[in-house]
């Protein structure tokens, strides 16, 4: 029987300094290149710079008649000026005659301008007449230079920064890729991230309902979220709690995967073999216990230069655990240093009066009213509970120590979305 007493008498580490050692083992993964319908989500391996200026050409922002501005200073109600239409100019197509003095274009949306001209009066402003057999417009307004003519350029110069590496690819950033043509995208490699639930009590999830028993969520909820931060889940058979069992699926869950999550069997109960494991096992680790509600018993290791994360089995626990630590390096893990969780101050909406020995990551979103942002915390905030886990957008950061808060107190929370 190995020494089992470091199980009930742990060193308590603080959040920071428990998510600090964790940085300290990520590897981040290899780059890959992957086509352009493929980069949703995944995160820029490099730093994409623009390949041309955009608009690449001088670019009409109305329907309307490419002029030059001068020919239109004196122009009036009274004194309309008149203008030739020399030309029609479709999107797409290139300007064949440059626009004189006196003349100007017809011009849509879009297209490119003619030589000589550099503003565009919309339709709107404008009245087509005859004059001499010829189709001339007469303007009744000046128009100060350049107005509805986007530059080269003048929204983003040639090799300016288009997407810094690391950032995930959404919607905005494939637009951007696509007009600029860069179809092999390069990116991180997604990190396989195995899942292994720990407890006897655990049913699948089609599984009808026994005695004593439950169906195994956590292993779902982690799944979903790794897949939502660009990994590849690999959700493991559960396992029941025998040590050996346990250790024996860890073992070979870290040769298929970059990192391994386990849920339950971390805290002080006869039948908790992952704490009895990172007592007495071959890897170094890390915090066996860390200065916060819910989750105060998450720990987390390294063996074969690979984390395991050993979240609570409880379900609030486990999803706190994640946010705080899994989250951060998977993020590293696809080449994003910093923090991954935005922090910001808000109004407590509702007193929080329970006082803590440790600090409290307490499920909740925000409200926002009369310009004010609140942190709205659920009603169900107990370890075990999971109701509250699909309305949670924020962690709401309850201090240790004090004396309870009241409503409109100052508060840290931590954005999750
Ligand atoms: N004497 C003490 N008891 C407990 C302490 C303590 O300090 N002294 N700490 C409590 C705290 S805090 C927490 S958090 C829990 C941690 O429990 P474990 O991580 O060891 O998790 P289990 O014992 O395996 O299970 C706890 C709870 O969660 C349910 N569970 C487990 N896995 C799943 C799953 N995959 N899906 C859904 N629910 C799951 C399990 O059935 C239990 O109800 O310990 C306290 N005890
Ligand atoms: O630290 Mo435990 O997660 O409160 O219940
Ligand atoms: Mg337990």
């Amino acid at each position: 029987m190995p020494n089992l007493s470091g199980k009930y008498n742990r060193d308590t580490v603080q959040v920071e300094e428990a998510l600090n050692r964790i940085q300290a083992h990520v590897r981040v993964l290899e780059t890959e290149t992957v086509p352009l319908a493929q980069a949703s989500g995944r995160r820029v391996a490099a730093r994409i710079a623009a390949p041309h200026p955009y608009p690449a050409f001088r670019r009409s922002g109305m329907d309307g008649y490419a002029v030059r501005a001068a020919d239109l200073a004196a122009a009036s109600r009274d004194t309309p000026v008149v203008l030739e239409v020399v030309e029609h100019i479709p999107c797409g197509c290139v300007p064949e005659r440059p626009v004189a003095s006196g003349q100007t274009s017809r011009i849509m949306t879009g297209a490119m301008l003619p030589e000589g001209a550099d503003t565009v009066v919309m339709f709107e402003m404008t009245e087509t007449i005859e004059r001499d057999g010829a189709a001339c417009i007469s303007v009744m307004k000046p128009l100060v230079s350049g107005t509805n003519v986007s530059g080269i350029g003048s929204e983003v110069s040639e090799a300016e920064l288009l997407l810094e590496e690391g950032r995930v690819i959404g919607a905005g950033e494939t637009a951007l890729l696509a007009v600029f043509g860069i179809t092999e995208v390069p990116v991180y490699r997604r990190p396989t991230i195995a899942i292994l639930s720990t407890g006897s009590e655990l049913l699948p999830a089609d599984a009808p309902l026994e005695p004593g028993k439950i169906r195994n969520s956590n292993a779902w909820m982690l799944a979903e979220r790794v897949r939502a931060l660009g990994g590849i889940p690999l959700v493991l058979e559960t396992a029941a709690d025998e040590l050996e069992h346990v250790r024996a699926a860890i073992l070979e869950a870290l040769a298929q995967a970059d990192a391994v999550i386990t849920s339950g069997g971390v805290s002080v109960g006869d039948y908790d073999v992952l704490a009895d494991w990172l007592v007495s096992w071959e890897g170094t680790t890390l915090f066996t216990k860390v200065a916060m509600r819910p989750g105060s018993p998450t720990s987390a290791g390294v063996l074969n230069g690979k984390l395991i994360f050993a979240l609570s089995g409880n379900p609030g626990a486990c999803f706190v655990g994640f946010e705080l630590f899994v989250r951060p390096a998977l993020a590293a893990m696809q080449g994003t240093a910093g923090p991954a969780l935005q922090r910001i101050r808000a109004l407590l909406g509702e007193g929080f009066p329970k006082v803590n020995n440790y600090p409290r990551y307490v499920r909740g979103t925000l409200s926002f009213a009369e310009g004010r942002v609140y942190a709205v915390t659920h009603r169900h905030n107990q370890s075990g509970s999971l109701i509250s886990i699909k309305d949670t957008t924020a962690l709401i950061v309850i201090p240790a120590g004090g004396s309870g808060l009241q409503p409109g107190d100052l508060v840290d929370v931590l954005l999750l979305s």
